[in-house]
């Protein structure tokens, strides 16, 4: 006789797709042409990068396994209807394109923030992505992956974040070489907050004639700069 055993709840839900998260918080989106915006950010937890101005660095390893289905339930507790996946860096987990696709059938609009380290392919078309190119003064520069500035769309946002003047030149160099102006919804250039002043940077932008846009983390302004889920 062939027996067959039921898996116990745990055991199924050991199964169930899950991606390790390091917080979940509903704040004001900060960043991106959605800043104002009030957005639930799911975080994931571990980088591969290490930015040398991280904001984020409690990313990196604290986190607990949490099954998608469960993830869910808690995004549509806040009854928002954006969600930003961001890191660490979201894409290192195998399971963060399925949750990108399964925030965007349940009908939320749907940010992703990356490093661009990592492909962006396969991402989820609804998805609004925003890519990071990482300047030299970030100590990560080498790692932006030139592939995935070829993919990006109109509903995309490049991104540079800018710690000196020669981040700024070699920001600037890379969308001169290209017409990603046109070909995507923005190029942000912000400053490194506490680093560099957005006088600064909007003087160089202004004197320039650069089509970007001046970015900032506004919800730094709002909140204490070095408080963690806002
Ligand atoms: C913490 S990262 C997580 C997502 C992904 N790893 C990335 O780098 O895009 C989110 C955004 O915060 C930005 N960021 C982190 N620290 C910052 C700082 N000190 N000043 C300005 N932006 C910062 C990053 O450049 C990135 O655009
Ligand atoms: N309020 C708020 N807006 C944000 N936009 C992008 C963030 C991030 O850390 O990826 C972020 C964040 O940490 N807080
Ligand atoms: S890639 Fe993003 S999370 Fe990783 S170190 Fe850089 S800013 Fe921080
Ligand atoms: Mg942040």
């Amino acid at each position: 006789m062939t027996r067959t055993v039921d898996p116990s709840p745990s055991d199924a839900a050991r199964r169930e797709p899950a991606v390790v998260v390091n917080e979940i918080f509903w704040s004001i989106q900060g960043e991106s042409t959605f800043a104002g915006e009030p957005c639930v950010f799911v975080r994931l937890t571990g980088c591969d990068l290490r930015c040398r101005w991280c904001d984020t660095q409690y990313a990196f390893f604290e986190g607990e396994r949490m099954p998608l289905s469960r993830l869910l339930r808690e995004v549509e507790r806040f009854g928002c209807g954006l969600v930003e996946l961001t890191g660490g860096e979201p894409l290192l987990q195998r399971n963060s394109r399925l949750l990108l696709q399964q925030l965007c059938d349940a009908g939320y609009t749907v940010l992703l923030e990356t490093s661009g380290a990592h492909s962006i392919d396969g991402v989820d078309p609804r998805v609004h992505r925003i890519v990071d190119c990482k300047c030299p003064s970030s100590g990560e520069s080498a790692r932006n992956l030139s592939a995935n500035l070829d993919l990006l769309g109109p509903r995309d946002e490049l991104k540079f974040v800018i710690g000196t003047e020669a981040d700024y030149q070699w920001a600037r160099k890379r969308i001169d070489a290209a017409s990603w102006a046109k070909r995507v919804r923005a190029i942000h250039f912000s400053p490194v907050f506490g680093e560099l002043s957005l006088e600064t940077l909007a003087g160089w932008i202004l004197r320039d004639r650069l089509p970007v846009r001046l970015g900032f983390q506004l919800h730094k302004f709002i909140w204490d700069p070095n408080l963690r889920g806002v």
